[in-house]
């Protein structure tokens, strides 16, 4: 078409090219649809848009035409990128061709002038984010024309170039730049619509997605969840377990929390909720419910909503039951706790490696769990036992999954000591080993403390020998032996002679030395099968065993060793820079098959030791069966005597001592009345009493009992003026508490001292003098007057008795029963009574059976009796009805 204006050609084709790009953004810019394979559509929209406007061109010569494809192919390039560009450009390229002409070259270069540039320029504003505006796109359009013009120029012959130049310069720079704005403006407003739809798009597909997300993660959470307000009431609830009626019936909503939970959790609830308010979020509050299952824990996390102004403040409570998670932990801190414990421990997996050891393990064993970890507990082993030991624990382990036992481990240092070991497997629900746990306590000390109170019940703490419990345990094995071997087995009890002066005048430490000693000795003198033991104080034992089958050849054996022994004993011992020699008296029985008892055989010994001490000491006897008979009966009568003062099988026989053919007194004697044996004389078991200490207690009864009774005569007409003699023994004498005694027993009975007469023998007042004369004088203080029994059978001297105050000298009834027969024993009474005479001291002789001495006695001026010649010793009541008068010392 050829116009006459080129403006006008131009404008109508840039307005034919508006309203095509209106219409393709109509049709597939605006188009909301997703369209497949949209760049290739696109650009064959594009491809006929701009054979459209090719098809209108301005004519400026036959075969060259001007139309605004440029405008539009840069449009593409700049906008639709390189596909959709291509394919408007093969379109137009091919159009071209089709329309031929001069200009056709020129034509081609043309429209890949103007998409190139559309593209570099897209290019080259990638990296901007700025939005195209007017001015960038009217350079655009000045650019891409120019080129345009400049490739007319370059591909026409040069009067076309030339008249193209001047005919179409100017409209093109004017109209086509402009067009290319309003082109570029269109399209891009399009675009950036189209791409804030998308963006939107994208965005509403995200907020669905998250939306979705939250609510799958909402259902996901087993939590209950509540909207409250600050002033605790609910606002919406959701729960999966808690109190799900009420969140599932909605009765949760519009309630107050006061109307649901308990008072000290809502005050807890409402204190975080307040925390909330402040920080924004609360985490970790613990409140406590009682629900179906009894008391439930949950854990609180507050976070505040977003409110409108003037809304009270809300906010999304989540609240997790951790019920089982904190019986959990405190099962694990109960099993920390136990794991802790003062056991060592160690835990292993299936393969026997250490994966855990508590500080108790570290501190029995010296390693630290670094050092142990993934080692084996045989690293502790100390080599005292066996591979079987091991086997069997093991197979004890898989059958029982359990063993317990002693055993020694080693510890870092080397040091070997002995475990209580407790190992447990582990097992799964399936019963399969998982783990095995390992317990032990070193018992080091307990057995040390065990070996200790060992060495303490069987062994003597200073000599270090067996004591009696052992002893007597190795005499029962050695009878035991004795019944399989019929060889002999002696006895040997071994007494130090004079230890107890040794003891008391060097000391205890002196007298230790000497035990040790005498052990050390006592040792070395026979075999190691032979026991040698300490039974207590200076007495030691020793077992010879297997002894020759024949007695007698075994007797004489043990002789030599027991003779061995004494020499060995009588060495002299170096004590302390001093010497001391020392003897010994041993008792030797010998045992065989038929004898059962060892408390037996070890009283044979004793008796035997006895025995050897009677026949002067320092030498050994065989025990003798007939003395241990007599040891027999005097131990039962001692532990009848004993039963007999608190059975009061005790009393008093009153014999009547008389002055001028009257009783002026008499004398209390004891008597026992034993149950089975009737009466028994105090000659029986006064020596018995005074070898075993019981004379005091006895001497202590007689004393009481005569006061007493001297009390119950004291209103009596005649019997309140008879003195009571009392037999006093040495021992009982030499009481510190003599006096006291005496003193305590006068008060106590209401008794006259001086109707009391202490009869003492002669060695009693003898053996310390000044003493004895002390607490005669002490005595006399309180009323009481002595005699001196059995006078003349021992060593009284004459100085010493001057210097007592005695009151009376006994005759005793030796001298008495011959002495109209016996001239000796007549002089010695007569000697007597001059001596008590020249004393001033009245004298009585006991034992007076007939007329005959009591007349040969009053001829030399003795006429105080005692005797069968005038009463035998009588019980109390007959005592108290015989038919002699009272001497009443008024009238005489
Ligand atoms: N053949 C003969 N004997 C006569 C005659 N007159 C008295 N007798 C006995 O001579 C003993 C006198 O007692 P004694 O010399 O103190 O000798 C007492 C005394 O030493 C002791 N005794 C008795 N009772 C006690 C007591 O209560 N305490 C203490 N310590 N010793 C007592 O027992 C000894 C023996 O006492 P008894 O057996 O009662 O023997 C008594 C008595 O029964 C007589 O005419 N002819």
């Amino acid at each position: 078409m050829m116009y006459e204006s080129p403006y006008f050609a131009l404008a109508n084709n840039a307005a034919l090219l508006l309203a095509m790009g209106a219409i393709y953004d109509a049709l597939v810019l605006s188009s909301r649809a997703r369209i497949p394979y949209k760049s290739l559509i696109g650009g064959i929209a594009l491809g006929l848009i701009a054979i459209a406007i090719m098809a209108t061109p301005m004519m400026v010569d036959e075969g060259v035409i001007i139309d605004s494809r440029s405008v539009l192919l840069s449009a593409t390039g700049l906008f639709f990128g390189s596909i959709p560009t291509a394919i408007a450009v093969l379109f137009s390229v091919l159009f071209r061709l089709y329309e031929g002409g001069q200009g056709t070259l020129a034509g081609i270069v043309f429209i890949l002038t103007s998409a190139g540039l559309g593209l570099l320029w897209r290019r080259l504003r990638k990296q901007s984010d700025q939005p195209l505006k007017w001015p960038e796109l009217y350079l655009f359009g000045l650019v891409v024309h120019f080129s345009m013009l400049m490739v007319m120029g370059i591909f026409l012959p040069d009067p076309i170039a030339y008249k193209v130049t001047t005919t179409v310069a100017y409209p093109v720079l004017l109209i086509y730049p402009v067009v290319t704005v309003l082109l570029c403006m269109g399209l891009g407003h399009q675009q950036q619509r189209k791409k804030t739809e998308k963006a939107l798009r994208v965005s509403e597909s995200i907020n669905r997605r998250t939306v979705d997300q939250l609510q799958t993660t909402l259902q996901a959470i087993p939590d209950q969840l509540f909207e409250i307000d600050i002033d605790g009431h609910y606002y919406d609830c959701r729960s999966m377990d808690y109190q799900d009626d009420l969140s599932r019936d909605g009765l949760l909503l519009s309630q107050h929390i006061e109307q649901i939970m308990p008072a000290e959790a809502c005050s807890t609830l409402l204190s975080a909720l307040k925390e909330a308010e402040q920080n924004g979020h609360a985490h970790g509050t613990q409140i406590t419910l009682s629900g179906k299952d009894g008391q439930r824990c949950f854990e609180l996390s507050i976070a505040r909503r977003h409110t409108l102004v003037g809304q009270s403040p809300r906010f999304v409570v989540l609240s997790r039951d951790i019920s089982d998670r904190k019986e959990a932990e405190q099962e694990l801190h109960i099993a920390a706790t136990a794991f802790n414990s003062q056991e060592g421990m160690i835990i292993t997996d299936t393969s026997h490696r250490i994966l855990r050891v508590n500080n108790a393990f570290t501190q029995v064993t010296g390693y630290s769990a670094a050092e142990v970890i993934d080692k084996k507990p045989s690293i502790l082993s100390s080599g005292r036992h066996d591979a079987d030991f091991y086997t069997n624990m093991m197979e004890e382990l898989n059958t029982h999954k359990y063993w317990q036992g002693e055993i020694w481990n080693k510890r870092k240092n080397g040091e070997v000591y002995p475990e209580w070991l407790t190992i447990t497997a582990v097992t799964d629900d399936h019963a399969q080993v998982t783990n095995y746990v390992a317990a032990f306590t070193d018992i080091t000390q307990r057995k040390q403390a065990e070996a200790d109170i060992h060495t303490l019940a069987f062994y003597d703490s200073l000599t270090g020998l067996p004591n009696r419990r052992l002893l007597l345990d190795r005499l029962e094995q050695s009878l035991l032996l004795r019944k399989r071997r019929h060889q002999l087995g002696a006895l040997m009890f071994i007494d130090l002679d004079n230890f107890k002066t040794l003891n008391d005048t060097q000391g205890h430490d002196i007298g230790d030395c000497l035990l040790i000693e005498v052990a050390h000795r006592l040792r070395h003198s026979v075999r190691e099968v032979d026991t040698v033991a300490r039974l207590g104080g200076d007495e030691f034992i020793i077992i010879l065993e297997d002894l020759n089958a024949d007695y007698n050849q075994a007797a004489l054996d043990a002789e030599q060793i027991a003779e061995k022994i004494v020499q060995t004993l009588n060495q002299p011992y170096p004590l302390k820079n001093s010497e001391y020699h020392g003897t010994a008296s041993i008792g030797l029985s010998l045992f065989d098959h038929r004898d059962k008892n060892a408390k037996d055989l070890l009283k044979r010994a004793d008796v035997a030791m006895y025995q050897a001490k009677e026949s002067g000491r320092n030498t050994l006897r065989f025990f003798d069966p007939k003395i241990q008979q007599e040891l027999y009966l005097q131990a039962e009568m001692e532990s009848e005597l004993r039963r007999a003062i608190a059975d009061e099988q005790l009393v008093l026989y009153y014999q009547a001592q008389t002055y001028l053919g009257k009783i002026t007194g008499a004398e209390v004697l004891l008597r026992w009345i034993h149950p089975e044996k009737g009466l028994v004389p105090p000659g029986k078991f006064i020596p018995l009493a005074e070898q075993c200490g019981l004379i005091i207690p006895l001497g202590n009864w007689v004393l009481e009992t005569a006061c007493r009774q001297l009390a119950a005569w004291a209103d009596h007409p005649e019997l309140s003026k008879v003195t009571l003699s009392v037999n006093v023994s040495a021992h009982q004498f030499s009481m510190i508490d003599f006096v006291a005694n005496v003193e305590r027993v006068l008060r106590e009975t209401g008794a006259e001292g001086k109707l009391l007469k202490f009869e003492l023998t002669e060695s009693a007042v003898l053996i310390d003098v000044d003493s004895t004369a002390d607490k005669m004088m002490q005595l006399k203080d309180l009323g009481i007057n002595f005699s001196i029994d059995d006078f003349g059978t021992g060593y009284s001297s004459l100085f010493h008795l001057k210097h007592l105050p005695v009151d009376q000298l006994k005759i005793d009834r030796s001298f008495v029963r011959d002495i109209n027969e016996d001239p000796d024993d007549l002089a010695i009474v007569q000697a007597i009574i001059a001596m008590a005479h020249n004393l001033g001291i009245s004298v009585i002789a006991e034992g007076v059976e007939t007329e005959a001495q009591k007349r040969c006695l009053e001829k030399r001026q003795c006429r105080h009796f005692q005797g069968f010649l005038f009463s035998q010793p009588l019980p109390l009541d007959q005592f108290e009805n015989c038919d002699i008068d009272i001497f009443n010392y008024e009238t005489a």
